[in-house]
């Protein structure tokens, strides 16, 4: 399902396509794919698309059950930094991912082991600034 996904991408600029398939806590699956910008930077990864699609579409954060992410790599295509980020605040920490390329390629990995020492919510204050 993401290797489909990947046919969505918009990227006129890198012509690298990339898609998402995020399994819910139902069964559904919410597919993504990366989106350009011809400013750059407001670019939006497959798996970040994939997960803002999921939550708008009403899904609790932290229900989901597993992500795969394709792309036309040598080897499995690996999460961005901001994806990480993004993966350790909506996802279970131990949850399954699925890196692959079109190939056929695929190493599984988690949630937690993408992004060690990651800066989340329980660094936060209850009132959302920082305690100290
Ligand atoms: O895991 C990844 C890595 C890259 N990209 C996108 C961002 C940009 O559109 C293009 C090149 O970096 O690939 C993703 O969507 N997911």
């Amino acid at each position: 399902m993401a290797k489909e996904a990947m046919k969505k991408a918009y990227v006129p600029y890198s012509k690298f396509q990339v898609g998402s398939a995020l399994l819910d806590s139902k069964g559904n699956v919410h597919l993504g794919c990366n989106v350009e910008n011809a400013a750059y930077g407001p670019t939006n990864c497959a798996e970040r698309t994939a997960l803002f699609r999921a939550i708008a579409d009403g899904e609790a954060p932290r229900s989901f059950r597993a992500i795969a992410v394709i792309g036309d790599t040598a080897q499995p295509i690996t999460p961005c930094g901001v994806c990480r980020q993004v993966l350790i605040e909506l996802c279970p920490p131990d949850m399954p991912v699925y890196m692959a390329n079109v190939r056929g390629d695929i190493t599984e990995t988690t949630v937690a082991a993408l992004l060690p020492g990651a800066f989340t919510q329980d660094d936060l204050g209850s009132d959302g600034k920082r305690s100290n």
